[in-house]
């Protein structure tokens, strides 16, 4: 069933490149999402992974209490990125979100950051996270972490009877900037990343390669790199009692949810557990909220967590 508003595709004037927007719902106010910037093998791949990711902010901003709906838009990176063309699809990019009158608003998302939001601002008023010194919030990645801190430290209590993860064995998936920062914020855990990119091996953690990630015994499991880790396969060769990540839409299908039930691993859903970078940014681009309690919003989601884990019994 089609359960979108709205899904526009377009050739960049500029460009020449594919950008597109997905607007999932504007019911609870005009809708968010960030801006995906990312080589696909189809453009159907590229539409799929918009489709998905606009629904999970609906959910993800319902869940943390937001006034705002879901959407996402995805830059098709076809060709080598010179800096001219970037600032090119941009600029074709910011065009369109101008088409929907505000009912859609940007943020950075994988393969964007604050400077391509400010270059969206040269034709758009509807992008957040421009850099600080240009009076925005700059990199969302910092409350996301934080959030998932906050997600994994009510599951923690669920699954082990304690917040207290000294010793236990966590593997993270994906060691970007929100992994390397979940890391650094686990305190004594033994962890282990993974990562595609061999550059991110710094040696201050253990290190796996990204196609054993999904096998390794472990206590906690932190998917942070990309969507669709976790299917049916992969389901059944973990070997973890607990997975609460960043990673958007971790699931191939949300019939997974039941398998990893059944085999007794407890996943907090990504819209819950990613869900601190967009509650920090509103709080401070839309309510002017100040650090601290923007961070305090932020830290709501460990009695998210709580609650629904407690209600899933
Ligand atoms: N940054 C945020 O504020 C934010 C907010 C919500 C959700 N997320 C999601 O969290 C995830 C991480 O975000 P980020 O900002 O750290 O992105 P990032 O691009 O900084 O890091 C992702 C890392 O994953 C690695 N990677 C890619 N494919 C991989 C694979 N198959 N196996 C292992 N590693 C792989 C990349 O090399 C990179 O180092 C993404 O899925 C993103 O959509 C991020």
């Amino acid at each position: 069933m089609w359960e979108h508003e709205q899904l526009v595709v377009r050739t960049g004037r500029r460009s020449g490149m594919t950008t597109m927007v997905a607007l999932h719902s504007t019911e609870a106010g005009p809708a968010v999402g960030g801006c995906r910037m990312k080589t696909y093998a189809r453009i159907t791949d590229a539409i799929t992974d918009v489709l998905r990711l606009s629904k999970a902010m609906t959910l993800k901003c319902a869940v943390a209490g937001i006034p705002h709906g879901g959407a996402k838009s995805v830059i098709v990176v076809d060709r080598e990125l010179t800096p001219e063309l970037r600032r090119a699809v941009l600029l074709d990019h910011a065009d369109l979100i101008n088409e929907f009158g505000g009912a859609y608003q940007a943020g950075p998302d994988v393969g964007t950051g604050p400077d391509d939001m400010l270059v969206l601002r040269e034709l758009t008023p509807h992008a957040y996270c421009l850099p600080e010194e240009h009076g925005g919030t700059g990199s969302s990645s910092g409350p996301t972490a934080r959030g998932v801190l906050a997600a994994l430290k009510a599951a923690s209590r669920h699954v082990f009877g304690t917040d207290d993860l000294t010793g236990r064995k966590v593997v993270i998936s994906g060691f970007g900037s929100v992994g390397e920062l979940i890391a650094k914020g686990l305190g004594g855990a033994d962890i282990t990343v993974s990562d595609v990119d061999e550059s991110r091996r710094t040696g201050e953690f253990g290190w796996v390669h990204p196609d054993e990630a999904y096998q390794v015994k472990a206590d906690v499991l932190i998917p942070a790199a990309v969507g669709g880790v976790l299917s049916p396969e992969t389901v059944r060769h973990l070997d973890v009692r607990l997975i609460v990540g960043p990673a958007n839409n971790q699931l191939t299908d949300d019939g997974v949810a039941g398998l990893l039930e059944e085999r007794g691993i407890v996943w907090v859903p990504d819209h819950v557990a990613s869900a601190g970078g967009v509650i920090y940014t509103l709080a401070r681009e839309d309510d002017g909220a100040d650090h601290e309690t923007a961070l305090k919003r932020v830290d709501g989601i460990e009695a998210t967590v709580e609650r629904m884990l407690r209600a899933r019994g």
